[in-house]
């Protein structure tokens, strides 16, 4: 089992708001969580670096579903931004899913299986999702076909949002039962205001591009009918010519300085809370019904 490191208090029974609950865990034990997730087979994460236009392109690959994350991928994740972190020559980022489609969540086999590992999961992702947020690369979500519950939080780790003519992204998870595992709610509310992420999260209602463009969302557009490597190669434009003409050290740089100056409003609170709030409903009735309800959301 996990190790833990617990500040005075006892893990809680899951399922019940209390505040005791809220100030249970304290510094998990990382390497032990990524062990435990490794059983959890599926998917890989890619990841490609060209040293000549400073621009990595990530890909989230398990596209016989819709590209959602086994525990095995978040944890290839997790090492991958390890890589970005080193990069000397690194510009930009491009994270985007396999044939088509960003992400669709967690994997459901994945989850069915992890309904007793909610606390670890997301305090692992919390982790890796924030070192990739303060990446010193200019980050951009490709967001092609669906980019739903985890997959929505996923875009949110990343500086911008580009989206197919056709892609839809809804945040999803009060329709699964639970609240956000992956840390969006903290980044919504800092990226676009308590109001928008109230509305985002309470309706999981699922937008178009243009609805997620209206609402400051989704930063561009793409053209359509374009083909998906046409996608990524405009995607690739977008974010060079706007964002990557200057030299590798100065544009790291701007983006470490505000990341710095982000960080006057340190986020650790907020995610501990949202991962506290997250472990009560994981595994609890709602989530259990919505799994056997096998909802789609298209
Ligand atoms: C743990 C994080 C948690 C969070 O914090 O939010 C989550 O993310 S919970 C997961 C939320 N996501 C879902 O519930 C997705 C459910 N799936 C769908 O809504 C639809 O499949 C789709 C993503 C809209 C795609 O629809 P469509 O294009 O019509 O294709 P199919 O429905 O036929 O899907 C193809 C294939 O992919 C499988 N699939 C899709 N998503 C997942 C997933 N998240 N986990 C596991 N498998 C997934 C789907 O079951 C199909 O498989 P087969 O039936 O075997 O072909």
């Amino acid at each position: 089992m996990i190790t833990w490191i617990l500040k005075g208090v006892s893990r809680c029974t899951p399922h019940k708001v209390t505040s005791r609950l809220l100030s249970t865990f304290h510094q998990p034990d990382l390497k032990a969580i990524a062990k435990e997730l490794e059983n959890f087979p599926g998917g890989s994460i890619d990841l490609t670096k060209d040293n000549e236009t400073g621009i990595a392109v990530m890909v989230i690959n398990n596209p016989d579903k819709r590209n959602s994350l086994s525990g095995k991928m978040m944890v290839e994740m997790s090492e991958k931004v390890d890589q970005l972190e080193q990069w000397a020559q690194g510009k930009g980022l491009i994270l985007m899913g396999k044939d088509g489609s960003f992400c669709s969540g967690g994997d459901l086999a994945f989850v069915k299986k992890a309904l007793h590992y909610g606390a670890e999961m997301a305090a692992f992702q919390h982790h890796t999702l924030t070192r990739l947020h303060n990446l010193p690369l200019i980050s951009v979500a490709l967001l092609q076909g669906h980019t739903l519950g985890g997959g929505a939080e996923l875009s949110t780790a990343c500086d911008f949002r580009v989206m197919s003519t056709s892609g839809k992204i809804g945040f999803v998870q009060v329709k699964m039962g639970i609240t956000t595992g992956w840390g969006a709610t903290t980044r919504l509310v800092s990226l676009l205001g308590r109001k928008k992420a109230l509305q985002f999260l309470s309706s999981a209602k699922i937008m178009s591009a243009q609805e997620a463009h209206q609402e400051g969302l989704v930063d561009h557009i793409l053209q359509n009918s374009l083909s998906h490597n046409e996608e990524l190669e405009a995607c690739k434009q977008w974010l060079g010519l706007n964002y990557c003409n200057y030299d590798s050290n100065l544009l790291q740089a701007v983006k470490a300085l505000i990341v710095h100056c982000d960080s006057s409003k340190d986020t650790s609170k907020s995610l501990k809370y949202e991962r506290d709030v997250f472990a009560q409903f994981w595994g609890g009735p709602a989530q259990k019904a919505a799994l056997a309800a096998k909802i789609k959301h298209n």
